[in-house]
């Protein structure tokens, strides 16, 4: 049998943008502030653009951002880009709300969802195309992860108590442990459901790939690189501000 009749499932990506901040601070939410001369959402959205397996791209933001002049200069490129307002207050309700208006929309619900951190701007064309030919003959969907290079220790005490100085509780193997990134790339009507699901039992989801485990699927992990780390510290900012502009990006 030929495969003229097989539907082809199209990529989408999902840019949740509705996070404040709080842990780097600053006047605005850090995906809108500057990094190298443009804001930092303005590079994931580029490599996006620059992705000839991406069909159209969907930014989830906070409904009081929605008129920001900010989003209009980022609205340039070669294909069909959405500002949206379902930020929710979690990652995981501004993906979910996303989602579901993308399910409204008209795209097929088999398609493919790549869902990317606004806070990940060292993201590249080349990972993401081997994000998607690696999953893309899969059914489990997948992520791109990396593997942990550093020993590992569990602190006695939490650190984010003032005063708090913790020892080794314990020495744990980092055989088997990767660190979750960003895109993470299931189908759309799976992911949406697994994230509705994840919110409504208080499931503690801190991404995509963790809705989807709960629903009994084993995600892909897709080697991913240093360089797409997500900037939530200043010095995680002053570490991209030097990679970014020694690529003058
Ligand atoms: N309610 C939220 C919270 C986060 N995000 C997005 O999820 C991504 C990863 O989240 P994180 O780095 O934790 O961002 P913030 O939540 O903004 O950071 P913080 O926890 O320091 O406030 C970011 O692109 C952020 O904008 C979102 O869309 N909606
Ligand atoms: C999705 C994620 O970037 C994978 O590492 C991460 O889980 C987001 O976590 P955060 O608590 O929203 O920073």
């Amino acid at each position: 049998m030929g495969l003229g009749n097989q539907s082809v499932k199209k990529c989408h990506a999902l840019l949740p943008t509705a996070g404040t901040g709080s842990r780097l601070g600053g006047d605005l939410p850090k995906q809108f502030q500057e990094l190298a001369g443009r804001p930092m959402l303005a590079y994931a959205i580029e490599a996006y653009m620059q992705s000839p397996l991406i069909e159209s791209i969907w930014i989830g933001v906070s409904p009081g951002f929605i008129d920001n002049p900010i989003l209009k200069s980022l609205a340039k490129g070669s294909k069909p880009i959405h500002f949206l307002p379902t930020g929710g207050s979690t990652r995981q309700e501004t993906v979910r709300n996303t989602l579901a208006a993308q399910l409204t929309s008209g795209i097929s619900p088999d398609d493919w969802i790549l869902v990317h951190d606004a806070a990940r701007p060292g993201i590249t064309p080349d990972l993401i195309k081997k994000l998607i030919t690696s999953v893309q003959g899969s059914d489990v969907g997948g992520l791109l992860a990396v593997r942990l290079a550093d020993t590992l220790k569990r602190a006695d005490l939490d650190l984010a108590i003032a005063g708090n100085m913790p020892h080794v509780e314990k020495t744990i193997s980092r055989e088997h442990l990767w660190q979750a990134q960003t895109p993470q790339m299931f189908g759309l009507k799976e992911l949406h459901d697994a994230l509705q699901d994840a919110i409504r039992l208080e499931a503690d989801v801190t991404d995509e790939a963790s809705a989807m485990e709960l629903t009994g699927v084993k995600p892909l992990l897709i080697e991913g690189a240093t360089r797409n780390f997500k900037v939530t510290h200043s010095a995680d900012l002053d570490l991209m501000q030097l990679l970014l502009n020694s690529e003058n990006r």
